[in-house]
């Protein structure tokens, strides 16, 4: 019986991928390489800002979360953002990303493309996971359960679509190709084993809802400053 409860709430959350961001209209118009270099720079400018403080909300669960065990595993999702002494992170290799695509690193790092509504909905999720029980805030990093499709799709298109963009500045998809499955694999553990009652499944529910909106919400923002 318990078993069978834990399906349907797994099922619950893997069904989570209908809302995914891969679906937006901007995301699906990136893929079938109809993107102007333009709206492309945009792009990366803005999720610069969703990039640079995914470290911070990873900060942010580890300073809420009492499990030793927990903690020297997830504390690795900083480093592969921040980098360490001689590795280059995440942050890097986007702000490479940027460049491969012609956006300079100062105009990515001043914010000057940065639209208020992406900060809006960046700001509310590193909110979400410092203000929550930090297992919720483990469950509001699950869309990474659906995360790699994406990945491997846009590797696919940027190579295809958008030759102009130096293949080098697309190690930052490649790398979370491997380490988004890692991540989310122990997420994924995490919350079947402390959300155990109805309430507590309800709510790591309610936290993947709320960032599958984060994400939509962001796309949703640049579509608009980067009409067509
Ligand atoms: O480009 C994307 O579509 C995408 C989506 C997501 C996601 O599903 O939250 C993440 C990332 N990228 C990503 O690069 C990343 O490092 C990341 C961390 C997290 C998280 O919530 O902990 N999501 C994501």
């Amino acid at each position: 019986m318990t078993a069978l409860v834990e399906n349907d709430f797994v099922a619950t959350l893997r069904a989570h991928s209908a809302r995914y961001h891969h679906q937006h209209p901007f995301h699906v118009r990136m893929n079938a390489g109809e993107l102007s270099p333009r709206q492309l720079r945009g792009w990366i400018a803005n999720r610069f800002y969703y990039q640079e403080n995914i470290p911070r909300k990873d900060a942010a669960i580890l300073s809420n979360c009492p499990d030793v065990e927990v903690r020297r595993r997830w504390i690795r999702r900083i480093t592969d953002h921040d980098g360490t002494a001689g590795t280059e992170g995440g942050i890097e290799a986007w702000l490479r990303l940027g460049e491969a695509a012609g956006l300079p690193r100062a105009e990515i790092l001043d914010h000057r493309h940065l639209v208020p509504g992406v900060r809006f909905a960046v700001d509310a999720y590193v909110n979400f996971t410092r203000t929550r029980p930090w297992v919720e805030a483990v469950a509001s990093s699950l869309t990474e359960l659906f995360a790699p499709d994406l990945m491997a799709e846009r590797l696919a298109a940027f190579e295809r679509h958008y030759p102009w963009i130096d293949a080098g500045g697309l190690a930052y998809f490649r790398n979370r190709l491997h380490q988004a499955p890692r991540d989310c694999e122990h997420a994924l553990e995490i919350v079947t084993t402390h959300c155990l009652s109805a309430e507590t499944r309800a709510a790591a529910i309610d936290a993947l809802s709320f960032k599958c909106d984060v994400l939509w919400s962001q796309l949703d923002c640049i579509d608009t400053a980067y009409p067509e």
